[in-house]
C-alpha cells in the first residue's frame, strides 16, 4: 500500500517577551489524541503553507496572523502516512486565543515545553522552538585560563546560551579536557553546548549534541545522531542546505556573510544571496561570518533564526 502523504501547517506562536508559546491539546477523539501540538491543519487543494496556517489558526483559535516567518519543516514517517510539518513562528497576532474547538490551549515556559508529550514528529520541532537568536562559537585560546575567563564572561554578561566549541589546534585530549570543564560551565549558566567534531564525543562528554563541518556533513548517508541531542552543520550554498535537511540537522550555520579575518580567502555571501539561500533553508539558519550582535535584527528579517559570532562574544 502506497503511504498517504500529509502536508500540515503549523504554528509556534511566541510570546512578546519571546519566553512563552502557545500549544494545545488534541481531543482524545482524534488522531494522536490527547497528546499536545502546535495549532494547525492539513493544507486544502492549491492552497499555500502561509494560506493554510492562516485558515487554520482562525478556524482552531480564533486569532488573525499579521507576522510570521518559517521555522522548520519536517518530515516523518507514521506508520500510515508521511507527513510534512510545515511549522512557522509568529510573532505578531491579532486576537485573544482560544480553543474554538473545545480543545485545551495555554501558554508554556520554553524551558517546560519538553514536559508536555508532543507526537513523535515534533522533537525537531520543539528544539527549533527553543533554539536561541544567538550561537558562540569560541576562538582559538592556548591557554586554559584565558578561554574559560572568556567564555564566563559570554555566559554572564552577555547571556549566550548556545555555545560550539571550536578548537581545531587542541589534541584530542586537550579537546575533550576543555569541553568537559565548559560542560559544566555551560550548565551552570543554562546554556547548551555543541561539540566540534564526532558524534562520539559525545560518549566521553555528555555534551548537547555535535557540529559537524561542511565536509563531514557531506560524507553521511543518515543523521548519525540520537533524536535527543542537538545536530547541527557549517554550510556554504545550497548543496549543504539540501545535505542537512536530507540527514535532519536541527540546525545550521551559513557562511560567511562578510569577509573574516579566520577565512580571508573565502567570497562573502553578502545580505541578498544569504537570504536566497535562506528562504531554500528547512531548518534554522545562523548568519556568520562577521557579524555583531547589531546585525541579529537584519539577519532575522531576512529570515534568518539570528547570527552565530567568534569575534563579537569573545571579549
Ligand atoms: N497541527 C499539528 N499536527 C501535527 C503536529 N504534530 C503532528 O504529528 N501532527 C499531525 O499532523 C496531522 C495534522 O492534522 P490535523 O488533525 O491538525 O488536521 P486539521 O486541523 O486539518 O484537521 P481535520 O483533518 O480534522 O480538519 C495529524 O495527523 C497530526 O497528528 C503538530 O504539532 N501540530
Ligand atoms: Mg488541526
Amino acid at each position: 500500500m502506497v503511504k498517504r502523504r500529509v502536508h500540515v501547517a503549523a504554528a509556534a506562536i511566541v510570546s512578546e517577551d519571546t519566553t512563552q508559546v502557545l500549544i494545545a491539546r488534541r481531543p482524545s477523539n482524534v488522531d494522536q489524541g490527547g497528546l499536545w501540538e502546535f495549532p494547525g491543519g492539513k493544507l486544502a487543494p492549491y492552497e499555500t503553507g502561509f494560506e493554510a496556517l492562516k485558515r487554520e489558526l482562525h478556524e482552531e483559535l480564533g486569532v488573525e496572523i499579521q507576522r510570521a516567518q518559517p521555522l522548520i519543516r519536517v518530515n516523518h514517517e507514521y506508520p500510515d502516512k508521511h507527513i510534512l510539518l510545515d511549522v512557522w513562528q509568529v510573532h505578531a497576532f491579532a486576537g485573544e486565543p482560544f480553543g474554538r474547538e473545545g480543545q485545551a490551549v495555554r501558554w508554556v515556559d520554553k524551558n517546560d515545553l519538553f514536559n508536555y508529550p508532543f507526537p513523535a514528529a515534533n522533537l525537531p520541532i520543539l528544539r527549533a522552538v527553543i533554539l536561541p537568536t544567538e550561537c558562540l562559537i569560541t576562538a582559538e585560546e592556548e591557554d586554559e585560563e584565558v578561554f574559560f575567563t572568556k567564555l564566563e564572561r559570554a555566559l554572564v554578561e552577555d547571556k549566550v546560551r548556545l555555545v560550539q566549541l571550536r578548537a581545531k589546534q587542541l589534541d584530542r585530549d586537550a579537546y575533550l579536557a576543555r569541553a568537559e570543564r565548559a560542560l559544566t560551565l555551560c550548565r551552570q549558566h543554562g546554556a547548551r553546548l555543541l561539540l566540534n567534531g564526532e558524534p562520539e564525543l559525545l560518549d566521553k562528554v555528555d555534551a548537547d549534541g555535535i557540529h559537524l563541518t561542511s565536509e563531514r556533513l557531506m560524507s553521511l548517508e543518515r543523521r548519525p545522531l540520537a533524536q535527543g541531542k542537538w545536530q547541527s552543520a557549517s554550510t556554504h550554498n545550497s548543496e549543504q542546505l539540501e545535505q542537512a535537511a536530507r540527514i535532519g540537522c536541527d540546525f545550521v550555520t551559513l557562511s560567511p556573510l562578510r569577509t573574516t579575518p579566520t577565512h580571508p580567502d573565502a567570497a562573502p555571501l553578502g545580505w541578498h544571496d544569504f537570504q536566497q539561500l535562506v528562504e531554500t533553508a528547512a531548518m534554522p539558519v545562523f548568519a556568520l561570518g562577521g557579524m555583531t550582535r547589531f546585525d541579529a535584527n537584519h539577519a532575522r528579517a531576512v529570515g534568518a533564526q539570528g547570527i552565530a559570532s567568534i569575534r563579537d562574544f569573545w571579549k
